[in-house]
């Protein structure tokens, strides 16, 4: 009974989670058109009438200049540090404060972490963000790797002036350079339930970041589930890590695996995902705190701390870490951790009809394969149309079924709402003469009023931000007090 509940939960929130988040894009777009139309509703088309294309080019050469202020950093790219510039890596983020920390600076001249005491990485910066980069439109992420300009190493304040190209980049939660996901299930309490697996699979998958599966809370069940999990998820395409928390079987093995590299923990409530990163930091903590001064440099700060559990926001009653808070947990072993609050429902939004069989590794070696095994379609769904070469026959082909009929909704639901990418936002008109004249093309839905639902959720994401302003405040003053000391 609790294993269905699950897996009809997660099911519904997702499909719930994927049109919001089509509705909530979509309707702030429709009122910010609404709101230039109102101001004054002829001039936009009669200047598109005079040059159609002048205002587009304008907007488009703009960004162009704005952008050569700031170009975007190679990875391999060295820029001489004066000694208020540093590189390093944002850990977090909150409203307008990120905190960063630094990976190479002035005084050691290269990539190389310092050895000699006075170095200053693993230094925590907080940083505000350059006006310039806001300007045109680019955004730093948590994971990113940035230079810090301006900074004040006494009272540890700093300013984000660019970013370096990231390698990767997540959407829920927003996280750049990420170089492994760990998929976190338990074998019981709660139990592991296929179709809920399936989907976190599906969504870690369509990153095409590399993923390791973890199965958590061993100790609780017998030798015989074991054994039966193993072979199952062989047959899916995985070689699972046993582990627990709890007893501390395979934490050494997490801890191999994860070393310096970021990863960000992925998995349903409850099956222990925060007790494995305190697990694992706790133990590095204690093996590395004589022979590493990394932590040493940050000492005292929130990242140190255990990972808080259930914290509420006061004001709107919410949960307070939600995707917009993510952060990165350094590791000893270089490499950081990332907690995932909001990650419970995978979306599936980067999963296309196409792609999604790509995301499951038993279909993929089939499709992958050299001729003859390859499939005869280039536009196949294999839901055995003939010549496929993915037949029915595997396991979880009704997870398949069930997910790519989902996702047929989901696009045909975009579809109808938005039409098309492609589709211009200037149409065409026949007017008096045959002339033709350009006008901005009305935007659906317009006259609508905007929900009460949605009022009450701006309402809400409102009073979040204030609390958040409140913590900015209070880690301002942490910060003073640290620098008093
Ligand atoms: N028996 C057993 N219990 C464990 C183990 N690991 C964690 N737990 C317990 O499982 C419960 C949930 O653990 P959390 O770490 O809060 O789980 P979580 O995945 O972070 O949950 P959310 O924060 O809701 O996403 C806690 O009561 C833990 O003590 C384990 O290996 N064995
Ligand atoms: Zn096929």
């Amino acid at each position: 009974m609790a294993i269905s509940s699950i897996s009809i939960f997660c099911q519904r929130s997702s499909v719930h989670l994927t049109l919001n988040n089509v509705l909530r894009g979509g309707i702030r777009c429709f009122s910010i058109a609404a709101a230039k139309q109102q101001h004054n509703p002829n001039s936009v088309s009669r200047k598109l009438h005079q040059q159609p294309n002048k205002k587009l080019l304008r907007a488009k050469h703009t960004f162009k200049d704005y952008s050569s202020l700031a170009p975007v950093l190679s990875p391999n790219d060295k820029p001489p540090l004066s000694d208020t510039q540093a590189i390093g890596t944002v850990a977090s983020a909150q409203a307008n404060f990120m905190r960063v920390v630094v990976q190479s600076e002035h005084s050691s001249g290269s990539f190389e972490e310092g050895s000699d005491d006075s170095s200053r990485i693993g230094v925590e910066l907080l940083c505000v963000v350059k006006a310039v980069l806001k300007k045109i439109k680019r955004r730093v992420l948590v994971g990113d790797t940035v230079l810090v300009g301006s900074i004040d190493w006494v009272d540890r304040r700093g300013m984000i002036e660019n970013v370096f190209q990231r390698s990767s980049e997540i959407l829920d939660p927003p996280v750049a350079n990420v170089d492994h996901l760990l998929v976190l299930f338990s074998l019981d309490q709660p139990k592991v339930e296929p179709f809920t697996l399936t989907r976190f699979l599906v969504e870690a998958e369509s990153t095409g970041i590399p993923l390791t599966l973890a199965l958590n809370k061993v100790e609780l069940v017998d030798e015989e589930t074991i054994v039966l999990w193993q072979s199952k998820l062989r047959s899916w395409g995985y070689k699972p890590v046993f582990c627990s928390v709890e007893s501390k079987v395979g934490l050494d093995s997490l801890a191999f695996i994860l070393r310096d590299q970021t990863t960000v923990i992925v998995g349903p409530s409850g099956v222990g995902k925060s007790s494995l990163i305190n697990a694992l930091r706790n133990s590095q903590l204690a093996s590395n705190a004589t022979d590493d001064n990394w932590f040493d440099t940050i000492l005292g700060s929130k990242w140190l701390e255990d990972q808080r559990v259930g914290e509420v926001s006061t004001r709107s009653g919410r949960g307070k870490h939600t995707t917009r808070n993510v952060s990165l947990l350094p590791l000893a072993g270089g490499g950081y951790l990332a907690d995932t609050p909001g990650f419970n429902q995978p979306s599936l939004l980067k999963v296309t009809k196409q792609s999604l069989a790509q995301t499951f590794p038993e279909v993929r070696k089939l499709l992958n394969a050299n001729e003859p095994a390859k499939c005869s379609f280039n536009d196949c769904l294999h839901l055995g149309e003939p010549g496929c070469v993915v037949k029915g026959d595997w396991e979880r082909y009704p997870f398949y079924f069930q997910l790519l009929d989902e996702i047929r909704i989901r696009e045909e639901f975009q579809l109808r709402t938005f039409g098309t990418k492609k589709e211009g936002d200037v149409r065409y008109k026949v007017g008096d003469k045959g002339v033709q004249q350009a006008e901005p093309r009305l935007e659906l839905k317009k006259h609508r009023r905007q929900s009460r639902k949605r009022i009450n959720q701006s309402f809400l994401d409102e009073l979040d931000e204030l609390d958040e302003d409140d913590e900015d405040g209070e880690n301002l003053l942490d910060l003073e007090n640290h620098s008093v000391n």
